[in-house]
């Protein structure tokens, strides 16, 4: 392996809990050299899943966070000018498909639509990359792998990824675990006794049903982290839940009063 490559190994396995089968089919599609989607509201384990079955795969991974003044050089590079002259240099997406890597587009649809057609010909069975401005054409090697994450709640017709995009890729829907095992992560994660963490996740499902209804998303996984992280600091289980949980996923006072209400009841 080079060393372009090497410094994306993961070296210690990350901790994952499975919540269905989806690390068995993931491996499945790895296997096929499928490209990946996957679904799922922010901070429910999408990222933490790709790196551990980079880890479990023992290959590199090159993650991007997009956004919406990404452009296609962004991905697979471009010519610096420097003391030396000019010179290319490869984009990740450029580095993964030439060295071996999975490459995680986190949040690919911030991208905008000239962006995420670069990925198109390394999405299919051509599985080429063309670099137009430097007049190279790149055989992804057998390792590269394209995952990319979608969150469906963001969506809007102004704003989705083309359907010829969409069916270039498998897809793994990803939702907040069930009640013991996000129990069991957020323990795991912050270093709060179950007891704790099972109200802090009896918040957060209430706080869930006001999705669609004054909230437009859930308390995620990784907000009940964030309040562990405090209760676990010392900080008062009421004031750690406003800091971590309420103020941050809503302005609006009704909500906020219904929130602290679903707090008052657990803690
Ligand atoms: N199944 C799981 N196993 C272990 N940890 C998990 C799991 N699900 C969530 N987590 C925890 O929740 C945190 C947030 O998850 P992660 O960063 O993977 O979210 P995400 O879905 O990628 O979010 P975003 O879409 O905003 O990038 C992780 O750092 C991890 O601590």
């Amino acid at each position: 392996m080079s060393d372009a490559i090497e410094q994306y190994l993961i070296k210690n396995e990350p901790y994952y809990h499975p919540v269905a089968d989806e690390v068995t089919l993931y491996e499945a599609a790895y296997s096929a050299r499928i490209p990946m989607m996957l679904k799922g509201p922010t901070g429910c384990g999408k990222t933490r899943f790709v790196e551990f079955m980079a880890w479990k795969l023992k290959k590199p991974l090159i993650t991007v966070a997009c956004n919406e003044d990404m452009t296609a050089s962004d991905l697979v590079g471009r010519f610096l000018l420097d003391a030396q002259g000019t010179r290319w240099q490869d984009g990740p997406l450029t580095t993964a498909a030439r060295y071996g890597a999975i490459c995680y587009l986190d949040e690919v649809v911030e991208a905008r639509q000239d962006t995420t057609v670069v990925i198109h010909p390394v999405t299919d069975s051509r599985r080429i990359l063309p670099l137009e401005k430097k007049g190279e054409l790149i055989n992804a090697h057998p390792d590269f792998q394209l995952v990319i994450s979608y969150n469906p709640g963001y969506q809007s017709l102004m704003k989705d990824l083309k359907q010829s995009t969409k069916q270039r890729f498998g897809a793994l829907d990803f939702n907040y675990p069930d009640h013991d095992t996000e129990t069991e992560i957020v323990s795991h994660e912050s270093g709060i006794d179950k007891a704790i963490s099972t109200k802090l996740v009896s918040i957060a499902e209430r706080a869930r049903n006001l999705k669609g209804h004054g909230l437009d998303e859930g308390i995620s996984t990784r907000m009940l982290i964030y309040a562990g992280n405090l209760i676990a600091k010392g900080v008062e289980a009421h004031a750690a839940c406003r800091v971590a949980l309420v103020r941050p996923i809503t302005d609006d006072p009704d909500m906020r009063d219904a929130l602290d209400a679903a707090v008052a009841t657990f803690f």
